[in-house]
């Protein structure tokens, strides 16, 4: 800064006066905030380049745009259970007692103007919020992007997708229409199937009697207050880890372990993601204008004594829906009480401990491998085909569950029977997700196979050459150094050998157990795993081409102009990983 006023001081009189002033200014505040210094490393900070870290953005961006609109929503919706009769615009429901929340919410969607817009733009920001959360993670598990030293940022990551959820159920439950309602049901079922303190906890929640007048207020505290505080600390929190973790990167010439390669925060960068912003915020706007969402005023306010037919929970509820639908009615009775696995176990035992199994993925993947270093390179999926194919399992647990949270729409629309739908998926979520692992994990195997083919004997030109002989044969090439490089940037996986049940010196060995199931975790993880060619293979690779070369030197026209030049389908730099 001081160096820029110095040349302007030399230029022009006034302009140096004002840029002193200026300058009086800045060290004013940076002696106060430090921000210069901070600042000037952040304005260099470097950001890779890669569609996919687009995600985390989009769930950050459709935040912002949840803040914006929701509190615009709080101008209007009155957070009350009071009973008064509604005299609004909507002529079907005029006259109708009801909740104020709910009369508010009609007033919002009808009377304010642009409301029924924020309302739906708000919903709809919602749901991209949870969607581009739960992508974003799954890009973070397939690339391994969680090993050290990420692995805080994950485990907040797993915060901040459970406190959306509820978050997000909890705006659901304001409007206090049918819908609400209903949901609201369901929550207090599975609060009050919790052994022992279930109905303590429900009554605490309602403060009484299940639905009561305290729920809606509440929740809007929730809403408005603790959630998004939550979220915003967390969000803060793990936006500056990856500021000081710096972001990872994909593996390619000149980007290794040790340093980060793309562009600088300013001007690339912070113009990039300011202008997603705008991107995010007009699609939303756009979804808001044009898709109607959660039309409250369809089924009308809620009623105990009511259930709608047709009716839909969010999205990302469908998981909670579909798990109990397939539940067996199992309960036990025992000294007067009954405890109902049936709500139990499918509510809160099965979503927390799946989730508790992603969550401890990164940490039971460093336990096998007993890998203590820091990864700052990606792995490409296939080269991790193991953890791949958990999370293809585990998509696929997704996926059923949510259809049989459809299970009666899948009846009616197929005209099935729904014990059926229901019986097969009892059975589906079981054996279908062991399936799509095993599949899932030879594919990715085949796919390493198909790499070490690429680099050993070149890529496919699909040219088809006759030899001199009469026979034919596939022409390959060989791949660039960019590519060879990129495919050849991983690392060997090792198994461990089998734990053996005394030490050196013969006696037995107490933590044998623990390390037996260690080494058969090792093979069942990595035992089939194909490992990048040997500098010796790629060496004698490139003299098999070579030599095919040499036959097939006549014939050599038909490839378009690409030289067949052995010595560089593997560079130096290729062999030394
Ligand atoms: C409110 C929700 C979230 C926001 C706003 C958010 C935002 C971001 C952003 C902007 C990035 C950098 C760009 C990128 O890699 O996409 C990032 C990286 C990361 N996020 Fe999130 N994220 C959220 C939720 C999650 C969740 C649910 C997880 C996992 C459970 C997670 C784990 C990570 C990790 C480990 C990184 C570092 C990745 C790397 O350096 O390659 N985040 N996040
Ligand atoms: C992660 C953040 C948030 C999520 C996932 C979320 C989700 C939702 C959802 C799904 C609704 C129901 C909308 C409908 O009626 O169709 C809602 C309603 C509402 N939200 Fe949020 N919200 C979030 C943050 C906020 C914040 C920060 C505020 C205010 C400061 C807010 C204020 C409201 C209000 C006042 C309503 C009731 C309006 C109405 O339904 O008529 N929300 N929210």
């Amino acid at each position: 800064m001081t160096d820029d006023v110095a040349k302007t001081n030399g230029t022009n009189p006034a302009q140096s006066k004002a840029a002193a002033k200026g300058a009086a200014a800045v060290k004013w505040a940076d002696d106060r905030l430090g921000l210069a210094s901070s600042n000037k490393k952040m304005i260099r900070k470097v950001f890779p380049d890669h569609w996919s870290f687009m995600l985390g953005e989009i769930a950050l961006w459709s935040f912002v745009v949840l803040l914006v609109t929701g509190v615009f929503l709080t101008f209007w919706f009155v957070p009350s259970m009071a009973e008064i009769q509604y005299q609004g615009s909507y002529d079907q429901l005029r006259g109708v007692e009801m909740s104020q929340a709910y009369a508010t919410s009609l007033d919002i969607s009808f009377d304010v103007r642009g409301g029924l817009l924020l309302r739906q733009m708000h919903h709809w920001a919602a749901m991209l919020f949870i969607a581009a959360m739960l992508i974003h993670m799954m890009r973070v598990f397939v690339t391994g992007a969680f090993r050290k030293p990420r692995e805080v940022n994950w485990l907040i990551g797993g915060v901040l997708i459970l406190l959306g959820v509820v978050e997000g159920f909890a705006g659901y439950s304001l409007p206090d229409d049918l819908l609400s309602g209903t949901g609201l049901r369901i929550a207090d079922g599975l609060i009050k199937a919790t052994p022992l303190v279930g109905t303590y906890m429900s009554f605490f929640m309602f403060d009484g009697e299940f639905p009561g007048e305290a729920i809606i207020p509440r929740l809007y505290t929730v809403h408005v207050l603790l959630i998004p505080g939550l979220l915003l600390a967390l969000i803060a929190a793990h936006m500056l880890l990856i500021v000081y973790h710096k972001h990872t990167q994909w593996a390619g010439p000149g980007k290794t372990e040790e340093n980060v390669v793309g562009y600088p925060m300013m001007p690339v960068y912070a113009a990039k993601a300011g202008g997603f912003f705008f991107i995010v915020f007009g699609v939303t706007a756009l979804m808001g204008g044009l898709l109607s969402i959660n039309p409250i005023w369809k089924y009308g306010p809620y009623d105990p004594s009511k259930v709608t037919a047709g009716s839909q929970p969010d999205w990302y509820m469908g998981i909670a829906e579909g798990l109990l639908r397939i539940m067996p009615g199992w309960e036990t009775h025992l000294f007067g009480t009954t405890l109902s696995w049936n709500i139990f176990l499918p509510g809160q035992v099965a979503p927390m401990a799946l989730l508790a199994l992603i969550l401890a993925w990164p940490f039971l993947e460093a336990w096998v491998t007993g890998d203590k270093r820091e990864h700052h390179l990606l792995d490409r999926p296939r080269n991790a085909p193991t953890r791949t194919a958990f999370l293809a399992a585990m998509v696929t647990v997704y996926g059923l569950l949510w259809a049989a949270g459809g299970n009666d729409i899948i009846a009616t629309q197929f005209h099935m029977n729904m014990e059926h739908i229901t019986w097969f998926m009892r059975a589906a979520v079981f054996v279908v997700p062991v399936i799509v692992f095993m599949i899932a994990k030879r594919w990715c195997i085949a796919l390493q196979r198909h790499d070490n083919e690429t680099l050993l004997h070149g890529y496919e030109t699909g040219i088809i050459m006759r030899s001199a002989e009469g026979g034919y044969s596939e022409r390959h090439l060989p791949i660039s150094e960019e590519k060879a490089f990129a495919l050849t940037a991983r690392e060997r996986d090792e198994v461990l050998p089998p734990a053996s049940k005394t030490d050196a010196d013969g006696v037995a060995d107490k933590g044998y157990r623990v390390q037996e199931l260690r080494s058969k975790l090792s093979s069942f993880m990595y035992a089939d795993n194909v490992q990048k060619p040997t500098a010796a293979e790629l060496e004698e690779g490139h003299h098999h081409a070579e030599h095919e070369h040499e036959l097939e030197a006549g014939l050599d026209h038909a490839a378009d102009g690409h030289q067949f030049d052995g010595h560089h389908s593997v560079s130096d730099e290729t062999l030394r990983h």
